[in-house]
């Protein structure tokens, strides 16, 4: 099958091709970015000369859509409802890694991005797509919005308590720290090296995007689902999320029960990897993967189940997690071009 790829000059765009170019069932067809036709990709990623070297080309949707299977959009909130609609008209397949196709109440969209909502038509298309709890037959989407990456470590680690109804729902704190990388390849003035090394840094404090998709899929699994509390931190590595999660049992717990269940959990789940209980993950044992790797412990002595879950932002929390859901879209076995180990150390 063919892909194309706009937002190709991005990090999630270069992620896409780094991936899908060993894919055994992918040819990279077309890349695409704002105003760049006719530029080597190579010229802006020097490591792609040997592994990719198409150049940049227009954005037609119909062209696109006529010679695509399926289009990847990695470009940034907003670009994408602008755009994914031409491609929708055209008959595309699409995966989208922003924001925009997320939230399904156009009103939590605006208040959180702070920008007008897509066409209520097309965001009722939109599946979501964390894809170890996709419930969804995606054989025929059209549109699968790819989640966040914080909510992809949060939404991963916390499942098996809400969906079992193990705590107490008004209790949850995820306490949340990124790489450099998920702020995309525009630095800005948190980013930049001066006050981004030797730091750390807690940002959008209480106004991050991604707590109303955090709490939208919670709600979902389990109505009674609270409101939760999120801190986003930023740390001075390139890659990874960790997320440390906080909520109050809400039943007689052990750590032995909780260690049990999250095996069981994601037994089949081969992306999700649950740790042995006592040991905890650190973001390099998932450094370049497509794996989530997930610890859980109860604290007696104050009732607290803490889980500690760590994900690569660019490849399970965007572009590996947009593969693994093409995967399931065309048919393809889930793990292909995506069963590759971390790089380490
Ligand atoms: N980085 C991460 O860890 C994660 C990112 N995401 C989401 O994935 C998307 C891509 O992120 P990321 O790669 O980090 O972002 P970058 O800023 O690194 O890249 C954005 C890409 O979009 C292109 N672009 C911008 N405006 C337009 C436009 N009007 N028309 C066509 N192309 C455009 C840029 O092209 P040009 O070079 O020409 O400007 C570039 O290729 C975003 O929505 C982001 O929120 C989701 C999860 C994690
Ligand atoms: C370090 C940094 O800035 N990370 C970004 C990651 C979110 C993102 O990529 O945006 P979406 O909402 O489209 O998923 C942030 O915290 O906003």
């Amino acid at each position: 099958m063919k892909a194309a790829i706009v937002g190709a000059t991005g990090y999630g765009g270069a992620e896409l091709i780094r991936i899908l170019q060993q894919h055994p069932n992918v040819i990279l067809q077309s890349y695409h970015a704002s105003n760049s036709h006719g530029e080597s990709m190579v010229k802006r990623y020097p490591h792609f000369q040997a592994v990719s070297e198409m150049d940049l080309a227009n954005i037609d949707p119909g062209q696109i859509a006529a010679d695509a299977d399926v289009v990847f959009m990695a470009t940034p909130s907003g670009v994408s409802s602008e755009l994914v609609p031409a491609f929708m008209s055209e008959g595309a397949r699409v995966i989208d890694l922003s924001g925009d196709f997320r939230l399904k109440d156009p009103r939590q969209y605006e208040k959180w991005y702070k920008r007008k909502a897509p066409e209520k038509t097309v965001l009722d298309h939109a599946v979501y797509g964390l894809t170890e709890w996709l419930d969804t037959d995606v054989s025929e989407t059209q549109l699968l919005s790819n989640p966040g990456c914080y909510p992809t470590a949060a939404l991963l680690g916390l499942a098996p308590l809400v969906k079992n109804d193990l705590i107490d729902s008004n209790s949850i704190i995820i306490d949340a720290k990124t790489g450099v990388s998920g702020a995309g390849k525009n630095p800005t003035s948190i980013t930049h090296f001066a006050e981004m090394n030797d730091n750390l840094k807690a940002y959008k404090v209480l106004e991050h995007q991604h707590t109303p998709e955090i709490e939208q899929i919670l709600v979902g699994w389990n109505p009674d689902a609270g409101p939760v509390t999120f801190g986003t931190h930023l740390v001075p590595m390139t890659r990874g999320i960790m997320t440390t999660i906080y909520a109050d049992a809400s039943q007689d717990m052990t750590a032995a029960k909780l260690s049990d269940l999250y095996k069981e959990t994601y037994e089949n789940s081969y992306f999700v990897r649950i740790r042995e209980q006592g040991t905890y993950p650190g973001t390099k044992e998932v450094y370049g993967s497509n794996f989530c790797d997930v610890s859980v412990a109860y604290d007696e002595r104050t009732n607290r189940i803490m889980v500690v879950s760590v994900i690569d932002n660019l490849v399970k929390g965007a572009s590996g997690q947009a593969v693994q859901n093409m995967n399931r879209m065309f048919g393809l076995d889930e793990k292909a071009g995506l069963a590759f180990a971390p790089v380490f150390p």
